[in-house]
């Protein structure tokens, strides 16, 4: 996407140092580089950082302000994928249980553009949704509950905040012993925001003693090491993938060359939709028979990525697996990538439409 007169340097995130990028215009980073002081005392042609995820708690924006370096994310670039990620794990955990989705009550925590877009969904299904969210709250919305409230009602808790430390909402260890103790009896704690928002330490000992409790990790604490004996009794662990759609990707990339262009006063690039391929299966024909899960699982099957991780978990170089998961990770479409063809069932059209697939009769 970023071609022309432009010459590239590509470092890899971990290992980037001030030398790599003294001489640089624009710093694009992923989310593993922490830009701050000790990487960019030394750039002085700097005039732009930019980062392709949602998650900005990598960049120091202390420093990059008081150096007025503008700085830009890629907000709800990857959430449709980090929703198809959450939808994905729970209707196969339904299912494997003989219970339904549909029936539970779920609580979200942090409601933007995951979080929000994963109510949407949930609720288009009729499923009953909780929201906790501080901010929005304290900003005059509507609509949430209290942390301990959703903890203490909801079947299934889905963790989508981001990783703050300081300020009113610290989502730091926000998910401690306390909370953890309020859990239903079978309840369900997924966490794709970021790691540290759960006490892992105090989750580990939570879940040895409450076994009817099932937790789904995509992201822990001190990534890329991973606590083995934590992993191990967590039902779905995969390697803070849950954002990593080819679509998202390519729309986090995208917006950052829009943001390019216009600090660089260049021209805007074309519109996305002339990089974004079409999917290797685009279309498929079902009979009413069909179930959601086995359509999900044509575009998206978690246990996938859960198996490739847990064989690196014995590895000695674990991090370093970590880090090639994600590096090497196979291309993944969303669901609206995929055109469901043929179901005379009405209703099923309907609940496939609220989850996200192209649905048509013929
Ligand atoms: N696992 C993965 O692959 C991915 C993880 N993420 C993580 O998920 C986070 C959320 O993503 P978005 O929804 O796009 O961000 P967002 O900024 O659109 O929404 C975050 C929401 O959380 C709320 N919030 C902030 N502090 C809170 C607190 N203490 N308690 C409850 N709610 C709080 C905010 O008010 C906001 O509505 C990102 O910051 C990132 O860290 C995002 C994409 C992919
Ligand atoms: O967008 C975010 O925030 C995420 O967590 C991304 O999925 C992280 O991806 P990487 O930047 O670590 O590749």
């Amino acid at each position: 996407m970023f071609s022309g007169d432009v010459v590239l340097k590509q470092v890899a995130g971990r290992q980037m140092s001030a030398g790599d990028v003294a001489d640089a215009d624009l710093l694009l980073v992923r989310s593993i580089t922490q830009v701050d002081a000790a990487l960019l005392d030394a750039a002085k042609h700097l005039k732009m950082v930019g980062t392709a995820t949602i998650g900005t708690d990598h960049l120091d924006k202390d420093y990059l302000t008081s150096r007025s370096i503008p700085f830009f994310n890629a907000p709800g670039c990857n959430a449709d994928a980090v929703v198809e990620y959450d939808l994905a794990v729970l209707f196969n955990l339904f299912e494997e249980r003989g219970e339904s989705l549909l029936d539970k009550t779920v609580g979200v925590v942090g409601v933007g553009n995951v979080g929000g877009r994963l109510c949407q969904r949930l609720e288009a299904l009729g499923v009953k949704v909780l929201k906790n969210d501080p901010p929005r709250h304290a900003a005059g919305e509507s609509g949430f509950i209290a942390l301990d409230e959703v903890f203490a009602q909801a079947d299934v808790i889905c963790l989508h905040t981001p990783l703050v430390k300081t300020g009113q909402w610290p989502s730091y260890h926000l998910v401690g012993e306390a909370e953890l103790e309020r859990l239903k009896l079978g309840a369900v704690l997924l966490n794709a925001g970021r790691g540290p928002v759960i006490d892992n330490q105090a989750l580990l000992g939570f879940l040895q003693q409450r076994t009817d409790v099932t937790a789904i990790l995509d992201v822990w604490e001190h990534e890329p090491q991973v606590d083995a004996t934590l992993a191990a009794r967590v039902h779905i662990a995969t390697p803070h993938i849950a954002g990593y759609s080819l679509d998202g990707k390519l729309r986090g990339t995208h917006m950052l060359r829009q943001a390019a262009a216009t600090v660089l006063d260049a021209p805007q690039p074309p519109d996305l939709s002339e990089f974004l391929p079409v999917a290797a299966v685009n279309a498929v024909t079902v009979s009413d028979d069909v179930t959601i899960s086995a359509l999900i699982n044509m575009v998206y099957d978690p246990l996938h990525d859960d198996r490739r991780m847990r064989k690196t978990l014995v590895c000695d170089d674990q991090p370093v697996r970590f880090d090639l998961l994600r590096k090497q990770y196979p291309v993944r479409r969303e669901f609206a990538s995929l055109r469901v063809i043929g179901l005379r069932d009405r209703a099923l059209r309907e609940q496939l439409r609220a989850i996200g697939f192209s649905v048509d009769l013929a």
